[in-house]
């Protein structure tokens, strides 16, 4: 698929995160779990899915007619890069057919000791065909990332590494900037609500990703309870 077609695809719409990781209550040992997520934000009306591991990927295949982002979440201690963090990971992928891979091109010490952009460039030398979205967390990683032959950036990383801005919400300045550098952005992380999904999608990103406020229950049982907590 060519960069513009899935920009095509997605832009105007809601790319939906559907994720559960081992410990979380979702989290089925079996699967089964995650394609009902997808078949929620379908017809819901979703342009997209985003999801993890090689089963839920299929899974969700198998039920859902969208594009989808794929990545493999997968922790190599004591390096913190954890998602679709080496060449394995990308090889797995590869094997799905997933329009996007997604890894993580920040610029944080790699298990494989490779730089982020020896990295980026190994890969699109391996794989010219397939379209690779980088999950950053900062202007200078956004801007490297593409520079080195990404096709698209996420702010998936925003607010979750030293190197970035922690917010409760989305990191609208870093949204605006990275668009008005031209650089092809996919916002995700942190946007919890219809009015911030607004917000963000008035600075235009080709895509945007919700996840956790849709497809994680304990995250939203959790806006509600807290309401007691707190009075
Ligand atoms: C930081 C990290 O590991 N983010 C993950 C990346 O795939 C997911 O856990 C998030 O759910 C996803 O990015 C969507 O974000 P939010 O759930 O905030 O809408």
């Amino acid at each position: 698929m060519k960069q513009e077609d899935f920009a095509r695809q997605v832009h105007g719409g809601l790319i939906v995160s559907c994720q559960a990781l081992t410990g979380e209550p979702l989290y089925s040992e079996t699967g089964g779990v995650m394609p009902l997520m997808a078949k929620a934000a379908a017809e819901a009306g979703a342009v997209g899915i985003r999801a993890n591991t090689v089963r839920d990927i299929q899974e969700i295949k198998a039920v859902v007619d969208l594009p989808l982002i794929g990545i493999i979440k997968r922790d190599y201690p004591p390096e913190q890069p954890y998602i679709t963090p080496t060449m394995k990971e990308v090889d797995e992928l590869i094997k799905t057919g997933v329009e996007v891979i997604a890894f993580d091109c920040t610029l944080r010490p790699r298990h494989d000791g490779k730089t982020t952009t020896e990295f980026i460039k190994e890969v699109k030398q391996k794989y010219p065909d397939q379209l690779f979205m980088a999950d950053i967390a900062n202007f200078n990683e956004a801007q490297q990332a593409y520079e080195a032959g990404m096709d698209f950036v996420g702010t998936t990383l925003a607010g979750y590494t030293a190197e970035s801005a922690h917010k409760p919400g989305p990191n609208y300045a870093l949204i605006k900037k990275i668009v008005a550098a031209g650089i092809p952005l996919i916002a995700e992380g942190k946007i919890h609500t219809p009015a911030e999904l607004k917000r963000v999608i008035d600075l235009n990103p080709v895509g945007v990703v919700v996840g956790g406020a849709i497809t994680r229950p304990l995250q939203i049982a959790r806006t509600f309870t807290r309401v007691f907590a707190s009075k």
